[in-house]
């Protein structure tokens, strides 16, 4: 099934939280690797660590134990500030809510990853164009977050998250808030742009159905992941 050179290799994570009370445990030795242009879902329980673990995947937070290579970089050797930068590049985040920025347009939401990574501006126009065309949003790049709808909005969140040609997306929860048809929607233009820009994603859901999009599922249970084996494959 992984065809592409290997990507990601997560070895041995740990995460505790401190808590206010007594240690919270999540994350107990998690190992989990991405090959390119891979289409991973991972599934647990609410609580079981989903997001911690792609945060410290997508290199947004650290892990307490354990090491994490996205192809020979290794990311504990990188300060914040380089990993700030390697995640502007190499990765493109979308969680359940868009976090846009309100006083911009959708076109200039989709800018911002390509001005903060320092891209010529016609480069930038460019790209953003087509992402929004590609996304189904060519006549509503002019509007602000609040003149679109909840649907039209995420699909703006992915148009900016691909903006510098990430080779990785992390989608956390990307469809939560949505209803049933802009979870279609929303699966599709996902989809579309994996064949299309040649990106890996890895797909946090609760849902066990939606998962089943993926080639590679995961379930994250005390800690650690595990294999998932459809019934029906
Ligand atoms: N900053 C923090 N400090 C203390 N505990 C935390 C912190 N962040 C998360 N937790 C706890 O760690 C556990 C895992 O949280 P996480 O958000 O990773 O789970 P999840 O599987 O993504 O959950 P959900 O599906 O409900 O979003 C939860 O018990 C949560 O309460």
């Amino acid at each position: 099934m992984n065809t592409g050179n290997l990507l990601l290799q997560a070895q041995n994570i740990h995460k505790t939280y401190t808590g206010k009370t007594e240690p919270v445990e999540v994350l107990t030795g998690a190992d989990l690797e991405i090959h390119e242009n891979d289409l991973t879902a991972i599934v647990g329980a609410s609580g079981s660590g989903k997001s911690t673990l792609l945060h410290i995947l997508g290199g947004l937070d650290r892990p307490d134990r354990g090491s994490i290579y996205f192809r020979n970089a290794d990311l504990a050797q990188m300060n914040d500030e380089e990993l700030a930068k390697f995640r502007n590049l190499n990765i493109g985040f979308v969680f359940q809510f868009h976090h846009l920025l309100p006083e911009f347009t959708a076109l200039e939401n989709v800018f911002m990853p390509g001005l903060i990574a320092g891209k010529p501006m016609n480069q930038i126009r460019d790209r953003a164009g087509y992402l929004l065309d590609q996304t189904g949003l060519s006549n509503r790049m002019d509007h602000r977050p609040s003149e679109l709808s909840g649907g039209e909005q995420q699909r703006v969140a992915v148009a900016r998250a691909l903006m510098n040609e990430p080779e990785i997306l992390m989608a956390d929860e990307p469809t939560g808030n949505l209803d049933e048809r802009n979870t279609e929607k929303l699966l599709s233009v996902l989809l579309e742009m994996k064949q299309k820009e040649r990106t890996g994603i890895v797909l946090i859901t609760h849902d066990h159905r939606i998962a089943e999009i993926a080639p590679n599922i995961y379930e994250l249970k005390k800690g650690t992941l595990q294999p998932v084996t459809l019934q029906n494959s």
